[in-house]
């Protein structure tokens, strides 16, 4: 039984499944508590584990994704608490290991923590509602789970230092103009719309999809030069796939593929 959130397999595709997982903890804002946390990281392992599970979608409610780590709770730790609490290194940290990919779907306040676990999912959609900010330093301490270095990359120096130095809250339309979202669509179409982008992916071969989305991520670990020698060797092993079989025979025999993840 899950406390702070609900997952599901909502959608069964001809190939694939799509799972959504709901934080819920609503009085709190959907506030990161260690063992809120620990229950994501409980769920992405059993999603990890499932063959079927092609994609997964993570929300929170229409107020707040994630109003940020649980300041309640850890308020009074210690250096030591904190620094030997597995809180943000071994729990937060395990949505940036899964390997299939996710999407944050984002309505109300995204802030502190909860903008680093929408940052740590592949892509983010925004409801018109969204607001993104890493208001650490207006209680008196910075990003720890990422913050600095993801809103940085994502939007650029500029912005990030300004929010980071100020707290101040970006808008839906601010974040997409300034590429922390891939797109904003309306409240009532969040879900829907994250749900059906879900599927599409979840409709492709699940190997390949696992090495695209592998090789997105190195062009933020490599070189220009590594991350292009990586992303050929990829490719060249695509071609070991039956779905690379499947997928061009199908294109080329005017019919949709059947991809057997294989
Ligand atoms: C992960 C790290 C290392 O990066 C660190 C962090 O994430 S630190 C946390 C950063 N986040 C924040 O500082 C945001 C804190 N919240 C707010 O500023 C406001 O709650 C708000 C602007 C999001 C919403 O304001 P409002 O609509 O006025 O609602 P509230 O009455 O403030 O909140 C309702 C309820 O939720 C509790 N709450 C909200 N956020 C948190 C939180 N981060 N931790 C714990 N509890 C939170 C708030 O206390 C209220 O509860 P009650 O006091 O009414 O029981």
């Amino acid at each position: 039984m899950k406390a702070f959130m609900t997952y599901e397999n909502l959608i069964v595709t001809n190939h694939g499944k799509v799972a959504l997982i709901t934080l819920n903890r609503p009085k709190a804002l959907n506030a990161l508590s260690p063992d809120l946390t620990r229950e994501l990281g409980d769920a992405l392992d059993v999603l990890e584990a499932d063959n079927a599970t092609a994609a997964v979608v993570l929300t929170g409610s229409e107020k707040a994704f994630a109003a940020g780590a649980d300041i309640k709770a850890m308020k009074d730790w210690s250096y030591m608490d904190v620094y030997k609490s597995d809180f943000i290194t071994a729990t937060w940290e395990r949505i940036t290991k899964f390997r299939k990919p996710t999407i944050a779907a984002v309505a109300g306040y995204a802030l502190g923590g909860g903008c680093e676990l929408a940052m740590m999912c592949d892509f983010i959609i925004a409801a018109d509602n969204a607001k993104f900010g890493q208001p650490e330093i207006t209680i008196g301490t910075i990003p720890g789970a990422g913050g600095t270095q993801r809103l940085t990359r994502l939007v650029g120096k500029s912005k990030a230092m300004e929010m980071v130095l100020t707290g101040r809250m970006m808008d839906a339309t601010e974040a997409e103009r300034a590429g922390l979202v891939t797109r904003i669509v309306p409240l009532d179409e969040l879900i829907p719309d994250a749900l059906k982008t879900a599927q599409k992916i979840a409709s492709m071969s699940l190997p390949i999809t696992l090495m695209a989305k592998e090789a997105v991520n190195s062009a933020y670990e490599m070189t220009l030069n590594e991350g292009i020698h990586f992303e050929r060797r990829l490719f060249h092993s695509t071609f070991a796939t039956e779905d690379q079989k499947e997928g061009m025979n199908a294109f080329s025999e005017k019919r949709p593929p059947v991809f057997k993840d294989q």
